[in-house]
C-alpha cells in the first residue's frame, strides 16, 4: 500500500472514531456504534415517536394526536384537554385523592422523597399518578413557577401559572440530556447514548448513583436553574419508575419522554398492584 493509500485510509478511519486518547472521557462515556443497524436514521429527531432500538416505531398503541413528543409528555397533565395545564391539573394529575396526607410514610419527614411516590389503590374517577399530597403541591408548585411563564401567549405574567401547551417546548432548559431537541422532538441516538454512556451495572438500566452522575455530567457551566431543574426531573423520575432492584429501565426512560409512562403509572393505580416497574 503505497504513502497516499495508508493516508487515507487513516483518516477514514480517525474520522469515524468515537474515543480520542487525550481526552480520557471520551474512552470513560462510550457511545454505540451500532445504532443505525437496529434503528433506522437513529440521528433523526422525531416529531411523533418515541423509538429506540428495542421499539423501532415507538410506544405500541400510544396515540401521538399529532403533537410533539414533549407536547406529548405534558398532554397526561391537562386533564381537561383545552391546551392550558394549571397547577390545580397538575396537582390532580399527580395526586391519589383519597391518600391522607398522615399516612405513614410521608409522616416520617426523612424518608419522604423516597415515600413520596405511594402505591395503593386508587379510588378516585380521574387519572392520577400516585404521589402523596405533600409531593404532588410541591412538584406542582416547582413545575408550575419554572415553566410557565416562558409559555405565555403574552408577555404579560399570570398569577395562574398556567403552562401553554402549544409553547411547551419554550419551557426548555439547559443542561438536560438533549434528548428533547429545541423544537421539541425527540432524538433516538440521545436517549442511546444516556444508556451507553453512564449505565455501567446492568445494560439498558441505570442505578441511583450512575443517574446522578448523568445529571452531573450533563451541567452546563454556569446553568444554575437547568442543574436543579435537571435533578428534580430525572429524581421525581427515578422515585416513580425504579423497579424493585433500585434500577431505572431504558423502557421507562423512553416511556416518560412521550408521556405514556404516566398513562401507564395511572391505569396501574386505578387497577391496583401497581409497581411502577417497567422493562
Ligand atoms: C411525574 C412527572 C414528571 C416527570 C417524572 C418528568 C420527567 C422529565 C424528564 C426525565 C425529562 C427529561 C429531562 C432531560 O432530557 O434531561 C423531562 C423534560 C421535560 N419536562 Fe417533565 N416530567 C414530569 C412532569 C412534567 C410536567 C407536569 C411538565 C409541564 C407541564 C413537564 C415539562 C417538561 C419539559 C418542558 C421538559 C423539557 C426539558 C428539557 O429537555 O430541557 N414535565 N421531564
Amino acid at each position: 500500500m503505497d504513502e497516499k493509500a495508508r493516508t487515507n485510509e487513516n483518516a477514514s478511519r480517525d474520522s469515524m472514531t468515537t474515543v480520542a486518547e487525550k481526552a480520557p472521557v471520551t474512552a470513560q462515556r462510550k457511545v454505540r456504534a451500532d445504532l443505525e443497524t437496529k434503528l433506522p436514521k437513529p440521528y433523526l429527531p422525531r416529531a411523533l415517536a418515541a423509538p429506540d432500538t428495542d421499539n423501532v416505531n415507538g410506544t405500541w398503541s400510544h396515540k401521538h394526536e399529532n403533537m410533539s413528543v414533549l407536547q406529548q409528555h405534558v398532554a397526561f397533565f391537562d386533564q381537561d384537554n383545552d391546551g392550558i395545564i394549571y397547577p390545580w391539573d397538575t396537582y390532580k394529575a399527580l395526586h391519589i385523592k383519597d391518600l391522607s396526607i398522615f399516612n405513614v410514610y410521608s409522616t416520617a419527614a426523612v424518608f419522604w422523597l423516597f415515600s413520596a411516590y405511594n402505591r395503593s389503590n386508587m379510588s378516585s374517577g380521574s387519572r392520577a399518578i400516585g404521589f402523596n399530597a405533600i409531593a404532588s403541591f410541591f412538584m406542582a408548585i416547582l413545575i408550575h413557577g419554572a415553566m410557565s411563564y416562558v409559555t405565555l401567549p403574552t408577555w404579560i405574567p399570570s398569577p395562574f401559572l398556567p403552562i401553554y401547551v402549544v409553547n411547551i417546548h419554550k419551557a426548555k432548559h439547559g443542561s438536560d440530556s438533549t434528548t428533547y431537541d429545541t423544537e421539541g422532538r425527540y432524538i433516538p441516538a440521545n436517549l442511546e447514548n444516556i444508556f451507553s454512556k453512564y449505565a455501567r451495572t446492568v445494560a439498558d438500566k441505570l442505578t441511583l448513583k450512575e443517574l446522578w452522575h448523568m445529571t452531573e455530567a450533563n451541567r452546563n457551566a454556569f446553568d444554575f436553574v437547568g442543574w436543579c431543574l435537571s435533578k428534580f426531573e430525572w429524581g421525581v423520575l427515578y422515585v416513580l419508575a425504579k423497579d424493585s432492584e433500585g434500577f431505572l429501565s431504558k423502557e421507562a426512560v423512553r416511556r416518560c419522554f412521550d408521556g405514556s409512562l404516566f398513562e401507564y403509572c395511572a391505569k396501574m393505580q386505578k387497577g391496583g398492584g401497581a409497581t411502577g416497574k417497567m422493562g
